[in-house]
């Protein structure tokens, strides 16, 4: 434990004045000289707390409306002496100028100002110069100096300060904050003046990333027991998985993250109330239904034997009936974006059910980390919800009629889901065979069909993520009595996929949209 270094002044500059008054009572009271700015200064006086104006002791006045308040000789050589040093405290005796022992501070509102759509004038003039200098000369020098950024801190800081000070280890950490929060700062500020002020022409991205992600937790392990794996989640970011609220059940696990994650994917695509349960980040069942209940039993039906111990994401309120269902199977994860009043009881009733409640929110770029570099692109957005009848084209067999072309579009929404090589079965809104993870097409057709079963897939219809390079995988749909099929096409060999339609007297659309999935 090292030793405490008494605070006997303190400079105090925050915008967000939250608890600014209880603060400075207690540093007073607990004998600490106060120096501050502007506003904050006269808010600590409003409430009859003794203030020094820092322009007492810069003897400049605060200028450029306030653009310069604190960028002075005497507040920062106050702030970055190190006092271990004989020469700097000899300088700061030479100089008549009182070190701090505490910097309190907190910076202008820029991220909530752009996200607030303000001119590029106003957001400009949230840029904090002063605030960050100080923070930054705090944390540099925290040998001699304690720095706050929150004003959640206070309530330790003034114990730390009635107990005597901060210990080395308390203003390390305090540094460490200070240093996440400038940084976090200065990320928002290239951000926007990388993509918003001078964006550069000729792509739509931009020539500089920064990201900033807080750890939400350890988790046990990663993909495998021998693999250390943490999450965390983005500060900015509004809804998603890893803002999720878990209401019940043991902690996430890695995998149960990425089958989450999926889930929410595949489940989410659908218009119409639908569940998908995940198996290693495939969906083994999805489905619509009347409503979330039915969906569910559908999708559970797509293939019962995979469903055991799978992650469920519904793209409703989790009925009752619905979280009857889901108790009678062993289910590791259920993510929706609510429970009905009496379905989470009936989950929580079930120790091994993990679940979470999730406001959706999709992605609009993807990253993906390759070694020594990060893949990004815009995430692949299904087509509108559209008439299928019309931006599709019709390149073999019969017009679908109304029921089939519903089953189409519902099988072409959650192939987009399934990892390439994608083919997916569907029969009245659930899909009854999925191939999925093929090197080849033609095998993702035939583990499609023999999922699916002889039975199921008579008559059923089927979505192909890609186009079919060559016949074979559509003669095996064809042999098995799929009646329909929706391909993005664009094969060299499209010619001969046709032919192959037209001879087995199958309805063939091209979708003009490829959904690879990797
Ligand atoms: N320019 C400066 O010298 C300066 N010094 C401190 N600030 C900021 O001014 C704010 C506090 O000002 P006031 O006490 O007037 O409300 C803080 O958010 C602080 O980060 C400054 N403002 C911006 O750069």
């Amino acid at each position: 434990m090292s030793e405490r270094q008494a605070v006997r002044r303190a400079l105090i500059s925050v915008y967000d004045k939250t608890g600014i008054e209880d603060f400075a009572r207690g540093l007073a009271d607990a004998g600490v000289e106060i120096v501050s700015t502007g506003s904050t200064a006269a808010r600590i006086a409003a409430a009859g707390v003794a203030v020094t104006p820092v322009e007492d002791v810069t003897g400049f006045p605060e200028c450029l409306g306030g653009r310069v308040k604190t960028l002075h000789p005497r507040v920062h050589a106050g702030i970055l002496a190190d006092r271990r040093l004989d020469t700097h405290r000899a300088q700061l005796d030479e100089l008549d100028i009182e070190p701090f022992d505490l910097v309190a501070v907190n910076l202008y509102p820029f991220a909530a100002t752009v996200a607030s759509g303000a001119g590029q004038d106003e957001v400009v003039e949230q840029i904090d110069i002063g605030g960050p200098s100080m923070v930054r000369a705090a944390a540099k020098n925290h040998p001699s100096v304690a720095v706050l950024v929150d004003p959640a801190g206070y309530g330790t800081a003034l114990e730390a300060i009635r107990d005597g000070g901060f210990t080395l280890a308390q203003r390390q950490a305090l540094a460490a904050t200070a240093f996440r929060h400038t940084a976090d700062y200065d990320i928002h500020v290239a951000s926007w003046m990388t993509s918003v002020v001078a964006p550069e022409e000729g792509s739509p991205f931009p020539r500089w990333i920064g990201a900033s992600f807080e750890r939400l937790s350890t988790l046990r392990y990663g993909e495998n027991p021998h693999q250390g794996a943490a999450v965390y989640t983005d500060p900015l970011a509004q809804g998603g998985l890893a803002q999720a609220r878990q209401l019940h059940g043991k902690e996430m696990s890695f995998n149960n993250y990425v089958d989450a994650d999926a889930a929410i994917r595949a489940a989410f695509d659908q218009s119409r109330p639908a569940v998908a349960v995940i198996k290693h980040a495939n969906p083994c069942g999805i489905a619509v239904g009347d409503d979330i209940a039915h969906a569910h039993a559908r999708a559970h039906e797509t293939d019962p034997v995979s469903a055991f111990g799978g992650v469920i994401a519904a793209n409703r309120p989790v009925t009752v009936a619905a979280a009857e269902q889901i108790a009678k199977i062993f289910t590791e994860v259920v993510v929706a974006p609510g429970f009905e009043d009496g379905a989470l009881e009936i989950l929580q009733a079930r120790k091994n059910v993990r679940v979470l409640e999730v406001d959706p929110a999709a992605l609009q770029v993807e990253w993906r980390r390759i070694t020594g570099g990060l893949l990004v692109q815009h995430a692949d957005a299904v087509d509108a919800p559209g008439d299928p009848a019309v931006s599709w084209n019709l390149v073999a067999g019969d017009a679908a009629d109304a029921a089939t072309l519903s089953d189409l579009e519902f099988a072409w929404r959650a192939c987009r889901s399934v990892k390439s090589n994608a083919i997916l079965l569907a029969k009245a809104g659930a899909a009854v065979g999925i191939g999925m993870g093929q090197v080849n097409r033609v095998d993702s057709c035939r583990l499609a069909v023999d999922r699916a079963g002889a039975e199921r897939a008579a008559g059923s219809v089927a979505a192909s993520d890609a186009f079919f390079p060559f016949p074979d995988g559509l003669q095996v749909l064809a042999d098995a009595g799929v009646k329909a099929i929706a391909s993005p096409g664009g094969s060299v060999r499209d010619g001969e996929v046709i032919d192959a339609a037209r001879e087995a007297g199958i309805t063939l659309y091209h979708t003009g949209t490829r959904h690879f999935f990797h």
